[in-house]
């Protein structure tokens, strides 16, 4: 059984302009100690769905599906069920470590007294279980960091802080949204190899949520790309490189930075993602595909296997394909080819050298995508 199942969420939010569907019949699952990439562009339902996940959505409402949590169906739990879940099994981290802690208390403090909301331990002990969360998050001398304010921290060591926070309740998952964002790319790194070791070693199960899929290659197993509410691809972390099967998923990977590349935000595919309150009809990626037919703009796709394989075995035994994606050409009733170039080059740094132009389909050099 999955730690986390996710079935056909939908998340709506009531807005003056109507209806906004930010989660559109999600469906995926995360086992234990698998690290999930949820990637998306900003407006795709990735914070949504992981504050679904705790029930901690403010306006919106889950008008739909299941999410089961190592069993427990988390939209049926009591407040106190609720309660524990959240201190103790399941734990997030947010982009703005600052918003983890209060300023006028000492970092060392704030995880002392998490450890305590979730265990009956002395004073001096969550203390001491403190200063072995900080050096288990690499911050260097722990004992003496633990009496600094927040502000006396680095931004990457705040996020480090974060996370031992979120560690205080030795949590089974930890939902991580865009814990990268704004932050220096070495330390950046380091937070990435940080994270890979807590799920390799502790045997941690991450959600890891990011508009970068450059963060998705460093350290998911595999991925979700969220498009609009819904999932167009799902795959294992290499095949979804090496073979992205959506458009949307090529086209992501043309904004990947190249090497030496500073840009903090890239260039991204042409248009946006439409309006929520009033969706495209038939797919919902249609209007900015370069490959859309008149099906496209009638017929919602499925997700389907790529490699029309249908038992090739998912994270939860046989029951899903490992690598689906959410298009025609998949269900055979494109006309024409996904025709892009999949470029796979020696040397890790450059694999993304040349960006996969998707308003103007290359010729292909084996990428041939159908
Ligand atoms: N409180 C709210 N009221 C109305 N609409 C909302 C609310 N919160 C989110 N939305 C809408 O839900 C959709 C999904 O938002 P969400 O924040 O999940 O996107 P995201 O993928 O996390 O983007 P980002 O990368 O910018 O954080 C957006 O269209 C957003 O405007």
């Amino acid at each position: 059984m999955a730690l986390l199942s996710v079935e056909d969420l939908t998340v709506q939010f009531y807005t003056d302009r109507g209806v906004l569907r930010a989660v559109d019949g999600l469906s995926y699952e995360i086992e234990r100690g698998e690290t999930l990439g949820i990637v998306g562009e900003s407006g795709a339902g990735k914070t949504v769905t992981s504050l679904a996940l705790l029930r901690l959505l403010e306006d919106g409402e889950i008008v739909d599906g299941s999410i089961r949590f190592d069993g427990q169906d988390v939209l049926e739990c009591s407040p106190a069920e609720l309660r524990r879940l959240r201190g103790n099994r399941v734990a997030m981290v947010f982009q703005d470590s600052q918003s983890a802690f209060n300023p006028v208390y000492t970092v060392g403090e704030q995880i002392a007294e998490g450890v305590r909301a979730h265990e009956d331990v002395s004073r001096r002990e969550a203390r001491e279980r403190a200063i072995d969360l900080l050096a288990r998050v690499d911050v260097a001398a722990p004992a003496s960091r633990y009496t600094d304010y927040p502000h006396e921290f680095s931004g990457g060591m705040l996020q480090r802080a974060a996370i031992a926070m979120a560690l205080a309740g030795d949590p089974d998952l930890l939902i991580c949204d865009e814990p990268t964002t704004g932050i220096d790319v070495t330390v950046q790194a380091q937070l990435l190899e940080l994270l890979a070791e807590l799920a390799s070693e502790d045997g941690l199960a991450i959600q890891l949520v990011t508009h970068d899929l450059g963060v998705v290659a460093e350290c998911c197993d595999r991925v979700v790309v969220l498009y609009a509410g819904a999932a167009v691809e799902c795959a294992p972390v290499e095949s979804l490189f090496y073979e992205p099967s959506h458009p949307y998923t090529a086209g992501l990977l043309a904004s990947i930075p190249r090497l030496g590349d500073d840009r903090d935000r890239l260039p991204q595919l042409p248009g946006s993602i439409p309006d929520l309150v009033d969706r495209p009809t038939g797919c919902r990626f249609h209007p900015r595909c370069p490959y859309a037919e008149a099906i496209c703009r009638t017929r919602e796709p499925t997700l389907e296997s790529v490699d029309g394989d249908d038992s090739s075995g998912g994270p939860g035994g046989d029951r899903q394909p490992a690598h689906r994606a959410a298009c025609h050409a998949y269900t055979g009733d494109l006309e024409g080819d996904l025709e892009y170039e999949v470029r796979v080059l020696d040397d890790e740094s450059d694999r993304y050298d040349r960006p996969v132009d998707a308003s103007d389909p290359p010729s292909t050099s084996g990428g041939d995508r159908t």
